[in-house]
């Protein structure tokens, strides 16, 4: 049995729920199974039916109704709810084996740095369900394309492989929105960024009185080393195909299939 599972994280309106219908598309056109699990509980469906829906435990527009909650304490309070009921994910994931699992998650920063709301469903998906998850986070480009934006969504990115500790994909979203403005080479400059060059192209335009905080960030980024993007423009296949060969690649997921009967195989009586 092999389950691999992508969540799918980053700010809000990155773009991520996109990118799972995206991602359900193509895999859908090329023969590949691939389930959608919705577990942020304001999202509705967009293209494809969510195959697990965190709606069918609990829905974040009750919550904050029967609670006296706004959507942030009601996210908290959803969230909450689903891992005091694991089960219930546990038993709705159950049946499928030999799966490919697209997680989509809600983008409030809160779940993240402020809980330990997210890495507590990831351990219980990998150890408890015994399924290889690898991370998806997308930064929009539009906001990543100014060296001290840029740094940021470094350093949340970071913060997520950090917390997290699973293989990451990261993207860069939206990547048409930007296409016409910025020229290949300035994009390459963000995709495989050199922090160091980074920073000092920052200083040129920044307040010298915060150009040591500036080196200080980049060395962290550049002592990391892990921090690359990948381009993502959600209706052109061809940059969802080698994202998700990216994904294929770092959950092994070929070497998880067991070997499949060839579809026209030959009876005996034919012979
Ligand atoms: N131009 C362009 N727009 C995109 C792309 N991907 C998403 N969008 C748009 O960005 C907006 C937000 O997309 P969503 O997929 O809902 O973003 P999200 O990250 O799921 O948002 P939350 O769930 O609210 O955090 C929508 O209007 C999408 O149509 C893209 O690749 N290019
Ligand atoms: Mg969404």
């Amino acid at each position: 049995m092999s389950r691999v599972g992508v969540l799918v994280l980053g700010p809000a309106g990155v773009g991520k729920s996109t990118f799972c219908n995206s991602l359900v598309n193509y895999m859908q056109q090329n023969s590949r199974r691939c389930n959608l699990i919705n577990l942020d509980p304001a999202a509705e469906p967009k293209d494809y039916e969510f195959t697990i829906d965190i709606k069918d435990l609990i829905s974040l527009e009750d919550c904050m109704e029967e609670m006296n909650l706004g959507p942030n304490g009601g996210l908290i309070y959803c969230f909450e709810y689903l891992l005091e009921n694991l089960d219930w994910l546990d038993e709705a994931i159950g049946d499928y084996n030999d799966e490919f699992f697209i997680i989509d998650l809600p983008g409030q920063i809160e779940l993240y740095n402020h809980y330990n709301l997210i890495p507590r469903l990831v351990n219980y998906l990998r150890y408890q369900m015994n399924i290889n998850l690898c991370v998806s986070y997308l930064l929009e480009s539009s906001f990543v394309i100014d060296d001290s934006k840029f740094f940021s969504g470094c350093l949340s990115a970071m913060s997520a492989m950090i917390l997290l500790e699973l293989p990451h994909v990261n993207i860069l979203s939206k990547i048409d929105l930007v296409k016409s403005e910025v020229s290949k080479k300035k994009l390459k400059k963000y995709l495989n960024p050199d922090p160091l060059i980074l920073a000092n192209d920052l200083n040129r335009v920044s307040n010298p009185k915060y150009h040591n905080l500036n080196n200080r960030i980049s060395n962290l980024v550049d002592d990391f080393g892990m921090v690359q993007f990948l381009p993502l423009e959600a209706g052109n296949p061809d940059s969802v195909r080698v994202i998700l060969s990216y994904i294929d690649d770092i959950t092994q997921w070929s070497e998880g299939q067991e070997p499949k009967e060839p579809k026209d195989e030959i009876e005996i009586d034919d012979l």
